[in-house]
């Protein structure tokens, strides 16, 4: 397994870039949480990106979700804030150059959520009836599964998407449980899908920290929050997003487990304009370490291509 070489003293005092909204911060104080516990002096820099003032528009539109990240990467670089602590799902597949993830941290719940005032389960929907989201990965599964519903545009941050429900404007919507979970709105999930049933995307669930690169000070200071399992496991998830194009923006769903020191990878693919049926592709390797991982995605990748999925 790989370890994380560290060779500076621990920074001692650290500040977090973060988005402002419940989820972001949310986030940003657990990670304050933790490293106060390891003494170093914490504070907060929230801040408002492009993908939090976008809600009109579908963000695969209009440049992908690295609008979430960018304005707190300028802070990094500019020296106002030290880390960002990201939803990995959000976090594009390549960094920008002078950027890199000082550590992935121990995963929540990586399965989508079914909420709906009225119908408990997908199944329980009348023919036609409005879901809402605005994921394209959520859009070719919940087709695949119920190709009669109607999809509908779904933005914003959890509390607006949760409004927007109960102001009536669909059945029921589609939501990462791990986001319902840590802001304790888990009583607001009807249901829980198995991955086999809606594979989620890749990095769904786990927290990123994101640092300029060569900060060995933070490295140092972060390595113990890092956890390898989960770290392994977005790693060959986020290798098949890559080998795909690299784009966040895609209908694209990967999601990996260890057991036993098995990594195993699923992936399924869809065509939003086309038919409703998923192209799919598993694999599994014993797992050594993080470059093993990739390769694994880069292989399901390409049985993923050969089968049909661009
Ligand atoms: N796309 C937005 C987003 N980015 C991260 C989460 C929370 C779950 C996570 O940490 O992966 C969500 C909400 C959602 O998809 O419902």
């Amino acid at each position: 397994m790989e370890s994380l070489t560290v060779s500076a003293a621990p920074a001692t005092s650290v500040v977090i870039a973060t988005r402002e909204s419940r989820l972001a911060l949310w986030q940003a104080e657990h990670v304050k949480a933790l490293l106060q516990a390891r003494g170093a002096q914490v504070s907060l820099l929230g801040m408002t990106t492009q993908g939090d003032q976008i809600l009109d528009r579908s963000l695969s539109k209009v440049g992908g979700k690295g609008l979430f990240v960018k304005e707190l990467e300028v802070a990094l670089d500019e020296g106002r804030a030290d880390i960002a602590v990201h939803s990995l799902k959000d976090v594009p597949m390549d960094l920008p150059e002078g950027f890199e993830l000082a550590c992935v941290m121990e995963r929540e719940d990586p399965r989508d959520a079914w909420v709906s005032p009225q119908y408990a389960r997908l199944e329980d929907l009348p023919q036609g009836a409005v879901v809402g989201t605005s994921s394209l990965r959520r859009t070719v599964l919940l087709r695949a599964l119920r190709p009669d519903l109607k999809i509908e545009p779904l933005r914003g941050n959890l509390d607006t998407r949760l409004r927007k429900l109960d102001e009536g404007l669909y059945a029921g919507i589609v939501l990462a449980a791990a986001g319902l979970k840590r802001l304790e709105l888990s009583s607001r999930i009807r249901h829980i899908f198995e991955t086999e049933q809606m594979l989620p995307a890749a990095g769904q669930g786990a927290l990123g920290i994101e640092i300029r690169a060569g900060r060995e000070d933070l490295k140092a200071l972060l390595a113990p929050l890092a956890n390898m399992d989960t770290w392994l496991r977005v790693a060959a998830e986020r290798a098949v997003s890559r080998a795909m194009g690299g784009s966040c923006s895609m209908p694209l769903a990967a999601h990996a487990v260890l057991e036993a020191g098995v990594l195993h990878l699923r992936a399924a693919w869809g065509d939003p304009q086309g038919a409703a049926t998923l192209v799919q592709a598993q694999a599994q390797t014993a797992v050594l370490d993080l470059a093993s991982a990739e390769q694994l995605g880069v292989q399901v990748a390409q049985v993923l291509r050969e089968s049909g999925a661009h």
